[in-house]
């Protein structure tokens, strides 16, 4: 199972490699901004599963929240450990 530290593995060898057909690639060159907006419209989907959708539900957009704010944190050029010094 994958775990926060495995995708950002694999996210940020995404980002150097740059592969065809990779959606971490096409979101980071749409930059900050739309990375954003991603931000933003899956915290709201976790919103709403978890007041209307149940558990299941809210698990997926919890994850889908967790790879955007990893998109996010490549794309400001920050670590794991920048993240960590604050929990
Ligand atoms: N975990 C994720 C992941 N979670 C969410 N997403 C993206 O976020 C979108 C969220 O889905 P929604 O249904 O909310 O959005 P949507 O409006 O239908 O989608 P869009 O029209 O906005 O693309 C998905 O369509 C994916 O584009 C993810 N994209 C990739 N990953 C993982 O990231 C890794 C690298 O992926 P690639 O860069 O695509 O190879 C792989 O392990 C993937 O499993």
């Amino acid at each position: 199972m994958k775990t926060f530290d495995s995708l950002f593995a694999e996210l940020t060898a995404k980002a150097a490699a740059r592969p065809a057909g990779s959606g971490t690639v096409a979101e980071l060159d749409g930059g900050v901004h739309a990375i954003g907006k991603k931000v933003v419209e899956e915290a709201a989907e976790v919103w709403i599963a978890a007041e209307y959708e149940g558990g299941a539900r809210t698990a997926e957009e919890i994850s889908q929240l967790l790879y955007h704010l990893q998109v996010m944190m490549i794309a400001c050029d920050l670590t794991l450990e920048d993240v960590y010094a604050h929990l």
